[in-house]
């Protein structure tokens, strides 16, 4: 754990003040993480199996994660084609339940939407980590863990730390200027 990133993230509002105990450093360094691409397909098992829709992003945006961004849950705020700030999770990695090949990153929205949105733009800013992903015994057992973590998300988010950056200018431009560079 590197305590002087801590202490800089809790310095500019970024960190509650209190540690959760799944704090991950190397999580933690890249965060806020802004990122944009377009909604891609993936293999249709979020509504139909899970009943929990993710948006899918290319493979490039995949590929242009840091390296050493640590895989798993995350939370953050997301907007699809600058039509609202909604709350959101996010998986990245290899979803060892299914064991697939290719990396991913998949953000559901906490919002009901009334149609699909293939092809829209999906922003995300990644504010906090949850857990690393894990192979599940069940398919009831990968469910009942995304909806724990859709209530820790919630809850979270509602922290003035991170409820703030909803309201961050990312949102509001078409900017492919992120994390800075
Ligand atoms: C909040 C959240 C937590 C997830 N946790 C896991 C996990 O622990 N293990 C896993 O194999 N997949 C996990 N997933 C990924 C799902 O397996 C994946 O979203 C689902 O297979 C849909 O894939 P598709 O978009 O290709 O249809 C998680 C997804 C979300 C949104
Ligand atoms: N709340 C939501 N969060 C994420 N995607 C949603 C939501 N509501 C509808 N969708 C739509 O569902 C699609 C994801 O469903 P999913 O079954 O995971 O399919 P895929 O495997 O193609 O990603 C998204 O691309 C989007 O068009
Ligand atoms: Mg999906």
């Amino acid at each position: 754990m590197c305590w002087g990133l801590v202490r800089s993230f809790r310095l500019r509002g970024l960190l509650p003040s209190r540690c959760f105990s799944c704090c991950d450093s190397a999580a933690m360094k890249h965060l806020p993480y802004f990122c944009r691409g377009e909604v891609v397909r993936g293999f249709g098992r979020g509504s139909k199996e899970l009943g929990i829709p993710t948006a899918n992003f290319p493979e490039h945006v995949v590929d242009s994660l840091p390296l050493d961004l640590t895989t798993g849950i995350y939370y953050g705020w997301g907007c699809v084609a600058n039509e609202g700030v909604h709350k959101i999770v996010v998986s990245i990695g290899w979803n060892p339940y299914y064991k697939n090949v290719k990396k991913s990153m998949e953000t559901h929205l906490i919002h009901p939407f009334k149609e699909d949105f293939y092809g829209e733009m999906l922003s995300v800013i990644i504010v906090g980590y949850i857990r690393p992903e894990k192979s599940f015994n069940s398919l009831d057992s990968l469910i009942s863990a995304i909806h724990s973590d859709i209530e820790e998300a919630k809850k979270r988010l509602d922290l003035p730390e991170f409820n703030r950056l909803k309201d961050d200018n990312f949102f509001n431009t078409h900017s492919q200027i992120m994390n800075g560079h």
